[in-house]
């Protein structure tokens, strides 16, 4: 628990760390939610103040184990109407089709592979997961992280290679593996 006080989030928030996307999320643990952006009526200062000293006294790092049998790997997802949370830091509510969201991600699969951009590069502007801000960086994960489907199609990549698109209940991915 880090109390409201040191950490600017209102009464019952508190930062809380993904291990799996290596990203920290708000968490209200009076009615069990959770977000990637702080929530309103946040002090955003205070806040920032905390997640340097929060992370930096944690030592929250990436685990460095490729060995360990993780990978590192980069996203894109583009959300759609059916999306289990259709909703992003783009985007208060997403409205679109999955057929629009699938013409969308084919439109970046070209710009990537005609190397005009590259996923991460793309991924800041575009992408409704809150990755966005790092390019799309997930940090490390394993097995039985993720969504299967993602988990699978991320397994699959060497490093360097894009995926197709993968359909997962967050929406539609392209997937870059780093390491
Ligand atoms: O699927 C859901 O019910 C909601 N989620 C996942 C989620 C999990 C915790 C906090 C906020 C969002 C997403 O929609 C989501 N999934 C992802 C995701 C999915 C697969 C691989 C990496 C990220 N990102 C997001 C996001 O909003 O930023």
């Amino acid at each position: 628990m880090n109390g409201s006080r040191e950490t600017g989030l209102p009464p019952h928030w508190e930062v809380r760390h993904s291990n799996s996307k290596n990203l920290p999320y708000y968490f209200n643990s009076q009615d069990r939610t959770s977000r990637w952006e702080p929530p309103s009526g946040t002090d955003t200062e205070k806040l920032k103040i905390y997640m340097a000293t929060y992370h930096s006294a944690k030592g929250l790092v990436p685990a460095s184990d490729p060995q360990s049998g993780t990978i590192r790997a980069a996203h894109l997802l583009v959300k759609h109407r059916d999306s289990r949370r259709a909703s992003s830091w783009r985007e208060a509510e997403i409205t679109r089709s999955k057929e629009e969201a699938m013409e969308i991600i084919k439109s970046h699969q070209q710009k990537i592979k005609s190397g005009e951009i590259t996923l991460g590069e793309l991924a800041l502007t575009e992408s409704d997961c809150s990755s966005a801000r790092k390019s799309g960086d997930l940090g490390y994960f394993g097995r039985g992280d993720m969504q299967k489907e993602f988990e699978d199609a991320a397994f699959a990549l060497r490093p360097g290679e894009i995926s197709d698109v993968v359909d997962t209940a967050s929406g539609l991915h392209l997937i870059e593996r780093l390491e």
